[in-house]
C-alpha cells in the first residue's frame, strides 16, 4: 500500500480533515488486500441508497463568474459519499463550470471566481490556507477527450505518484494496481514500456482514469467521458464506473440522458434561465435527487420537459 507523503504536500493546509484521511487510507487498504474490483462482476446500477448520505462536497449558495458574467447561480448541492451523481441538463447551463469547481479547476481560467461556499469534508475548499494542488489530488478529474502524455503505459501511470511525492513501496506494483482498478491491466501488461498513444480511445480513456487513481483521490470527476467513444468503449466505462463506486466518490457530467439513468445513483438537472439582474443567460440547478425520482417521477415540469425530449 501507498503513502502519500506529507512532507511533499506545499506548506499550506490539505483540504481534509484527518477523519477524512483515516476513512480514504482504510478503504484503500481494504482495496489493497482483496483487490475486488478485478475480480467482481459488474454490479446493477441501482441500489439502496441512504436517505442521509455523508456528503464529501457540499456546493452552497453558489455562483460562478467568468468576468462580469454569472455563469451559474444559487446552487446548493450535496455530493454523497460513494455515490455516482450525475450532472445533466441543455448546453450551456453550467454543468462544466460547477464540475471544475469542485476540485478548483476553474482557478485556471483567467476571470473565473467562485461566490458562496464549498466545502471538502465540512472544511471551505476555497479558503486561504487551502493548497489547489492537494485539492486536485484529492478530487481528481478525467475530461472529455482522452489526453495521455506523450510517455509509455507505464510512465503515465507513475508520473502522478513521482511528481507528488508519494512514497509507493513499489512502484511496478503501483502502477499494475492502479491499471487493474481501471480494468486495463489485462489488455496492457505485455506492453507496458509502449507509447500510451498506442491504445485505442476507449482504452487511452481507461488509462486516464487509472492516472487519476494512481494517486489515490477520494473522489473523481468526470466531464463527458464517453463523448469520444464508441458505444462499447462507453459500457466498459460505465461499467467501470459502477465497480469504481465503492472506492471512490464520482461525479459525471453527461449529455446522455440514458447514461445517467444507468449509473447515477443520484441525478441533477439544471437549466439556463435569463437572470433578472443582467439579462444574461445563467445556470440554475432546477432538481436534484435520487436517479429514478429525476427519471420516473420529476417535481419540476422543466425536468420532466427536459428527460422526456420536449425541450434542450
Ligand atoms: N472559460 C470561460 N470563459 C467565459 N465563459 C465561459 C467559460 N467557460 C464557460 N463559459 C460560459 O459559461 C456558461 C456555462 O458553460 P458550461 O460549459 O459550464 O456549460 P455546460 O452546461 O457544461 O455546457 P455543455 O453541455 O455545452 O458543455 C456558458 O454560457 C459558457 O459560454
Amino acid at each position: 500500500m501507498s503513502t502519500h507523503d506529507d512532507t511533499q504536500v506545499p506548506t499550506r493546509n490539505p483540504a481534509t480533515p484527518p477523519t477524512a484521511a483515516q476513512t480514504q487510507e482504510a478503504t484503500m487498504a481494504q482495496a489493497t488486500t482483496s483487490n475486488p474490483i478485478s475480480t467482481r462482476p459488474a454490479q446493477s446500477a441501482h441500489r439502496d441508497l441512504s436517505d442521509t448520505p455523508a456528503s464529501v462536497l457540499e456546493c452552497e449558495d453558489v455562483d460562478v463568474y467568468y468576468g462580469q458574467f454569472r455563469a451559474v447561480r444559487e446552487v446548493s448541492l450535496a455530493f454523497g459519499h460513494n455515490e455516482i451523481t450525475a450532472l445533466i441538463g441543455p448546453s450551456g447551463c453550467g454543468k462544466s463550470t460547477i464540475l471544475r469547481s469542485l476540485n478548483r479547476m476553474n482557478d485556471l481560467v483567467e476571470g473565473a471566481r467562485v461566490k458562496g461556499s464549498i466545502r471538502y469534508w465540512g472544511q471551505d475548499m476555497y479558503a486561504d490556507a487551502v493548497d489547489p494542488i492537494e485539492v486536485r489530488r484529492r478530487i481528481g478529474m478525467v475530461f472529455q477527450k482522452p489526453n495521455p502524455f506523450p510517455k509509455s503505459i507505464y510512465d503515465n501511470i507513475a508520473y502522478g505518484p513521482r511528481v507528488t511525492g508519494m512514497k509507493v513501496a513499489s512502484m511496478d506494483d503501483h502502477v499494475e494496481q492502479a491499471l487493474t482498478r481501471a480494468a486495463l491491466w489485462d489488455e496492457v501488461k505485455d506492453k507496458l514500456k509502449q507509447s500510451a498513444y498506442g491504445l485505442s480511445g476507449g482504452q487511452q480513456q481507461r488509462l486516464c482514469i487509472a492516472r487519476t487513481i494512481a494517486v489515490e483521490p477520494d473522489v473523481i470527476l468526470m466531464d463527458e467521458p464517453c463523448s469520444a467513444l464508441d458505444p462499447i468503449a462507453t459500457a466498459r466505462i460505465e461499467s467501470l464506473m459502477v465497480d469504481l463506486r465503492d472506492l471512490y466518490t464520482i461525479v459525471i457530467v453527461t449529455h446522455n440522458m440514458q447514461q445517467a439513468a444507468r449509473v447515477a445513483d443520484r441525478t441533477a438537472f439544471f437549466t439556463a434561465g435569463v437572470d433578472e439582474e443582467t439579462g444574461d443567460r445563467t445556470g440554475v440547478l432546477v432538481e436534484f435527487d435520487r436517479t429514478s425520482k429525476i427519471f420516473e417521477n420529476p417535481a419540476d415540469q422543466r425536468t420532466e420537459d427536459y428527460i422526456t425530449g420536449r425541450f434542450g
